[in-house]
């Protein structure tokens, strides 16, 4: 069955947050030097691309990765178009049926050059988490770097949703997907102490 990827390619040149550390990929050890085989390294801020933060990143005593609850990243999700919004709150979503999803992924299209940072997103206001957790949601997927405005200083979005138990994801490629329910895959690495973690997220379709 085909699966949808929905993860941003990551590469050297890929768009990082202002300041933080370069994605590098290069060959360290080459085939002609180990006289076997290519052997790579690499070096990437955590919040690059696709990724997931653990409460780690915004509260020094936050669970880290390996802590999270790896069922909350597979799973039935629904995703919804949002675009053409500044924000997301309880209002934006009122028109929706969320009865019965987990797992939510709002597409706000304002992440519009992929090359580059964005300057400014569509960001989550402070009464969407309490509308979220009362309709059951446990993870908000975005399709931006960030939940909260790039220039957030106190991450209002990320407390307000870590304190109603919602797991956060972002960075995600939904500009090709059609709105609709799909299994979402987007595991984390086992990273022991890390505030977060790069993942290959992609969608099944259900067919009927
Ligand atoms: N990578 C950064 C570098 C510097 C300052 C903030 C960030 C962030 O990633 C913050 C943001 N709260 C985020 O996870 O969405
Ligand atoms: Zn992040
Ligand atoms: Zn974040």
């Amino acid at each position: 069955m085909t699966l949808i990827d929905i993860s941003r390619p990551l590469q050297n040149g890929t768009p990082t947050w202002p300041g933080d550390t370069a994605f590098s990929y290069e060959v360290s050890w080459s085939k002609e030097q180990s006289g076997s085989v290519n052997v790579g390294k690499l070096t990437m801020s955590i919040h690059t691309g696709t990724h997931i933060d653990s409460p780690f990143h915004f509260d020094n005593d936050g669970r880290k990765v390996m802590e999270l609850d790896l069922q909350l990243y597979i799973g039935p999700a629904r995703m919804i178009d949002v675009s053409g919004r500044s924000s997301i709150g309880a209002d934006d979503l009122a028109a929706y049926d969320l009865e019965g999803v987990t797992r939510l992924l709002l597409r706000t299209n304002s992440w519009t050059n992929a090359n580059e940072f964005p300057a400014q997103i569509t960001y989550l206001r402070a009464d969407l988490a309490p509308f979220l957790h009362a309709r059951g949601i446990r993870l908000i997927g975005v399709d931006v770097p960030s939940v909260d405005p790039l220039d957030s200083k106190e991450l209002a979005a990320h407390h307000g949703l870590h304190s109603h138990d919602i797991h956060i994801l972002e960075g995600l490629a939904l500009e090709h997907v059609a709105p609709g329910d799909y299994e979402l895959i987007a595991l984390p690495l086992p990273l022991t102490e890390a505030d977060g973690s790069p993942v290959r997220a992609v969608l099944r379709p259900y067919t009927t």
